[in-house]
C-alpha cells in the first residue's frame, strides 16, 4: 500500500481546548476514507490543519504531489493555495460555485487555476482547445455534460453537489476531501452520490477522503473508517472492526454491547416511495 497523505502526532488548540489531540494517520491511495465523530469531535478542524487553513499547534502534514511516484513532503506551513497546488484538494459543503456563472464556465476557471494560467489572456478564449478538452473530459467523467450550460443558481441541490466534486477533480488532484457529501440529500440522490464516488475512486488515481453523519453512506461506502472523539483519533480500521469497537459504539453510535446497526425508518420509507422524502 502507499499513502498519499500522513500525519504525524498532529495537535491543534484553541486555548485551552485541545480540537485535534496528536493525531497520527496514513491516508492510503487506494482506500475510500470516511472521518467519523460527534459534533465537535475536530472532524472540520483536522480538515482545515490538513488544507493549510489552519495552522497546527504542533505536529506536521505530508502529502504526495499529484503526479509523483515521489516521496511524500512536508506542507505542515504550506498556505492553502499552494497546499492545493500540489494536490490537495477540498469540495465544501457550503457551495462554493460562482453562481452567476455556468457550470461549464466554473470548470473552465477551475483548470485554468490548475494549469495556473489565471494571468493568461489566452484562456479566457473560447479557441483554447486544451481547455476546452479538459473542460469535456471532467465534465464527462462526473456526468455533468448535459448541464454545461446551465447557470450555477439555477442547478439542483444533487446537481450543484456533483459541480462541486467535478471542480475538486478539476485540478487533478492526488488526494480529494468532501464535506459530507449527501448532506441535505433525499434516499434516491444520496444512492446516486455514493455511486459517484464510488465510481470517480475506480476511474481516477484520486484517493476521496469523507467526512459523513450517515451512517448507512460510511458503512456502503468506506474500506476504512477514522473515528474522533474530542479531538482523539479513537479508532482507524475496516468498517467491521471499527463497528466492533467498545469506544466507537458508545462514544459515537450510542448503541448496546450486542446491539446491532440497522437503517433508520426514515431512510426505508423514502426508498420504497422513489425518495421522495428530503
Ligand atoms: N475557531 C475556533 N475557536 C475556538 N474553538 C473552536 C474553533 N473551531 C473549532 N473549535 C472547537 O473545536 C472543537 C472541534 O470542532 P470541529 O468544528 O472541528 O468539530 P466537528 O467534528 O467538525 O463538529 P461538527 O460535526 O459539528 O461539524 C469544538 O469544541 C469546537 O467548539
Amino acid at each position: 500500500m502507499s499513502s498519499v497523505l500522513e500525519t504525524e502526532e498532529l495537535r491543534r488548540q484553541f486555548g485551552r481546548l485541545v480540537a485535534v489531540d496528536d493525531v497520527n494517520v496514513s491516508i492510503e491511495a487506494d482506500e475510500i476514507t470516511s472521518i467519523i465523530g460527534p459534533n465537535g469531535a475536530g472532524k472540520t478542524t483536522f480538515y482545515n490543519l490538513l488544507t493549510g487553513r489552519l495552522e497546527p499547534t504542533s505536529g506536521s502534514v505530508r502529502l504526495r504531489p499529484r503526479d509523483s511516484e515521489a516521496d511524500l513532503i512536508d506542507v505542515t506551513d504550506k498556505p492553502p493555495h499552494e497546499i492545493a497546488s500540489l494536490g490537495l484538494s477540498r469540495g465544501f459543503q457550503i457551495n462554493n460555485v460562482f453562481d452567476g456563472l455556468t457550470v461549464g464556465e466554473n470548470l473552465r476557471i477551475a483548470r485554468i487555476s490548475r494549469d495556473g494560467r489565471t494571468l493568461d489572456f489566452r484562456a479566457v478564449a473560447d479557441t483554447d482547445d486544451d481547455l476546452a478538452e479538459g473542460v469535456r473530459d471532467i465534465a464527462d467523467l462526473v456526468d455533468v455534460t448535459d448541464i454545461l450550460d446551465t447557470e450555477c443558481a439555477n442547478l439542483s441541490h444533487g446537481d450543484k453537489r456533483k459541480v462541486e466534486i467535478a471542480l475538486a477533480l478539476a485540478t487533478d488532484p492526488s488526494i480529494v476531501l468532501l464535506d459530507e457529501p449527501t448532506a441535505g440529500m433525499n434516499a434516491t440522490e444520496t444512492a446516486r452520490m455514493v455511486e459517484l464516488v464510488e465510481r470517480l475512486d475506480d476511474e481516477t488515481d484520486t484517493t476521496f477522503v469523507i467526512t459523513e453523519h450517515d451512517m448507512e453512506v460510511v458503512l456502503g461506502i468506506s474500506d476504512r473508517i477514522l473515528v474522533l472523539d474530542n479531538g482523539e483519533l479513537i479508532a482507524d480500521g475496516a468498517p467491521d472492526e471499527v463497528l466492533a469497537d467498545s469506544r466507537v459504539r458508545e462514544a459515537y453510535l450510542g448503541l448496546d454491547e450486542d446491539e446491532e446497526l440497522e437503517a433508520s425508518p426514515e431512510r426505508g420509507e423514502a426508498e420504497e416511495t422513489g425518495g421522495e422524502s428530503a
